[in-house]
């Protein structure tokens, strides 16, 4: 499998079904910034009230071929596996497709995964086991708990100033290495860390 993260942000998502697994995934899409629609005779209460909200477009209907082609992005969520196939076969190969109720007939699965501002772990096992997917990306949310946010916020600042003021190489990877050691997820450090960088390069 060939792992990316995707930038959805106004891109087309077509979700098929609205039942638990499509609300499921459309609160992703959502979180993400997709242009979501919806098609499907019956939904949750949770996609009525983003309908109502205007955060997603609902077509109350059974979808067809020709709704297909015009997503980049598109959710096979009904409980018919032959809708779901029958609409499987008119997307383009250019599509990205998911197939709710068997992963390997699309072109991509969605893995279980959290977020710690710009961290994101995320745990697959490309349709084999989603619950051992899931069991395991818990594991690693409780061993990377929330405190992650603030520290690849730093990370990601020392990063820049380190790029912006060291030029060789050899020194660069030195202080990214040393902005790594457990110690600097605590505040006091990133202080002491922060002042030696400006004693370094002298700036206030
Ligand atoms: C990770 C997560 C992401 C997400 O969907 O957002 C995800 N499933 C999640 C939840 C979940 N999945 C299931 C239940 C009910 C459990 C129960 O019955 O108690 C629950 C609900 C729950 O536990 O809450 C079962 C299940 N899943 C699939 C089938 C069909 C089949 O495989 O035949 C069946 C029914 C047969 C079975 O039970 O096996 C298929 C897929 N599910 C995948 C992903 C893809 C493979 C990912 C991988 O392997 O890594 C794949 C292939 C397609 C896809 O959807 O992309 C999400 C984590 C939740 C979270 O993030 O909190
Ligand atoms: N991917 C996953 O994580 C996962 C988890 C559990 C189950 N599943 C599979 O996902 C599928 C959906 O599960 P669910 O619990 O959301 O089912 P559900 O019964 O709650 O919802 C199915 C929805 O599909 C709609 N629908 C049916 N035919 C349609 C059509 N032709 N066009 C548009 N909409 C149509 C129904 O109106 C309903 O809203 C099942 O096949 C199940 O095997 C996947």
């Amino acid at each position: 499998m060939y792992t990316v993260t995707l930038n959805i942000r106004n891109k087309k998502a077509l979700v098929v079904g609205g039942g638990t697994v499509a609300t499921r995934k459309i609160r992703h899409l959502l979180k993400e910034g997709a242009n979501v629609t919806v098609i499907s005779p019956e939904a949750t209460d949770e996609i009525k009230k983003w309908e109502e909200k205007g955060e997603v477009h609902w077509e109350k209907r059974e979808a067809n071929e020709l709704d297909v082609p015009s997503a980049f992005l598109v959710i096979l969520a009904t409980n018919n596996t032959e809708d779901n196939e029958k609409l499987l076969k008119a997307a383009s190969p250019n599509q990205l497709v998911n197939v709710a109720h068997k992963g390997d007939k699309g072109s991509y699965t969605v893995p279980a995964q959290f977020t710690r501002g710009d961290l994101t772990i995320s745990v697959s096992t490309g349709g084999g086991s989603p619950l051992l997917a899931k069991k395991i990306r818990d594991e690693l949310s409780a061993r990377y708990d929330e405190s992650y946010e603030q520290y690849v916020n730093f990370l990601n600042e020392v990063r820049s100033f380190i790029h912006e003021n060291e030029k060789q190489a050899e020194e660069k990877r030195k202080l990214l290495h040393s902005s790594l050691q457990e110690e600097m997820k605590d505040a006091h450090h990133q202080q002491l860390f922060w002042q030696a960088l400006y004693d370094k390069y002298k700036k206030d």
